[in-house]
């Protein structure tokens, strides 16, 4: 369920995830690049997620095809916009989108700061013509490695105002935290937010690791934390928010079924979790589907759903006028 008097946002979500099957077929057309369908139809097995992957990585390589149709700085602006208008479409009044520019250039050499500073146009936008609050949050993704992340990291701080906050996704149990410390001594040295990738393909270690090490003020899927005890209750004293995705963690295997995701016990204990989508386009479900579908299957009652609403809006990379305003103007609407 839904509260119509809250904002509704979406904290966790990729842009580059998030590329409808329509503008792959478009962008394959355009740029005369081979496609392994030629019908919606049969694009989507290749493009979204039908039947759940056995593990996170391969739950991953389904995002491929979105990116490989980015020929040009264009089509990256393009699925920029496209994603706020999305979002307007399922009625979010905030998102927080990251993207990961360097998987986004990488087909076609695009430059990487020129795909941030493309991403940026997309959504300012997007959020001028359909009336949707946005921020960006830069990904590095760890799975291409430390040099390639650092390229990352250098291409988003070259536009750092206009980036909220840095996170690393990708395979985490290939390329642990550890390895990233310098990137993001960097990335607190910019004044940004940190929310990492953890606790989802390895265990509550990660996510520690996350918060002391890397700085971590939230926590990206953070399932883990359930195995912890102690761990439980520091995420609770401290206020770092979690950011659950329900349906991707059934689809990247990390979560048996729903019925046995850890997001009610999280709510139980104070936690400041909350419900978000992930890879809306790539798992075929949009923020509605997860109020509405996902969460009461994963047991949340319609007040542990308001809890998960609220707590959107309080551990949203905003300030406090800002969070008041974007209140104040659902109250009004
Ligand atoms: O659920 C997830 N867990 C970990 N990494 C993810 C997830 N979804 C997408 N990415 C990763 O984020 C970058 C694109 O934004 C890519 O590195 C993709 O593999
Ligand atoms: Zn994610």
């Amino acid at each position: 369920m839904i509260d119509t008097t809250l904002p509704l946002t979406d904290l966790h979500r990729h842009l580059d995830g998030n590329i409808r099957a329509q503008t792959i077929l478009d962008l394959g057309r355009q740029y005369n690049l081979p496609l392994p369908a030629a019908s919606i139809e049969e694009l989507i097995p290749h493009v979204q997620v039908v039947e759940s992957a056995p593990d996170l990585v391969s739950f991953l390589s389904k995002l491929d095809w979105g990116v490989k149709v980015l020929a040009t700085l264009d089509a990256c602006r393009r699925v920029a916009r496209e994603n706020i208008e999305d979002a307007a479409r399922n009625g979010l009044h905030y998102v927080e989108l990251r993207f990961s520019p360097g998987y986004m250039a990488m087909t076609h050499n695009l430059p990487v700061a020129g795909v941030v500073e493309a991403v940026i146009e997309g959504v300012r936008e997007g959020c001028r013509d359909f009336g949707v609050e946005a921020r960006l949050i830069g990904i590095m993704s760890r799975t291409f490695g430390e040099a390639a992340c650092q390229a990352e990291l250098e291409a988003l701080l070259a536009h750092r105002d206009q980036i909220t906050a840095l996170d690393l996704a990708g395979d985490e149990l290939g390329f642990p935290g550890s390895l990233f410390l310098s990137h993001f001594n960097r990335a607190r040295d910019a004044g940004w937010h940190i929310t990492v990738h953890a606790g989802e393909a390895a265990g509550p270690e990660s996510i520690w690791q996350a918060i002391r090490e890397l700085g971590a003020e939230r926590i990206g899927h953070g399932v883990k934390a359930i195995e912890d005890p102690a761990l439980m209750d520091f995420l609770a004293e401290q206020g770092i928010g979690i950011e659950s995705c329900l349906t991707s963690n059934i689809q990247t295997s990390t979560v048996p079924s729903l019925d046995k995701h850890p997001l009610i016990k999280f709510l139980d204990h104070g936690v400041l979790a909350t419900i978000n989508t992930d890879d809306p386009a790539v798992q075929g479900i949009d923020i509605v589907h997860e109020y509405t579908v996902a969460a009461p299957r994963a047991g949340l009652s319609a007040a542990q759903m308001r809890t998960a609403q609220e707590n959107g809006l309080k551990i949203a990379f905003l300030n406090e006028a800002e969070k008041q305003a974007l209140l104040a103007k659902v109250r009004a609407a």
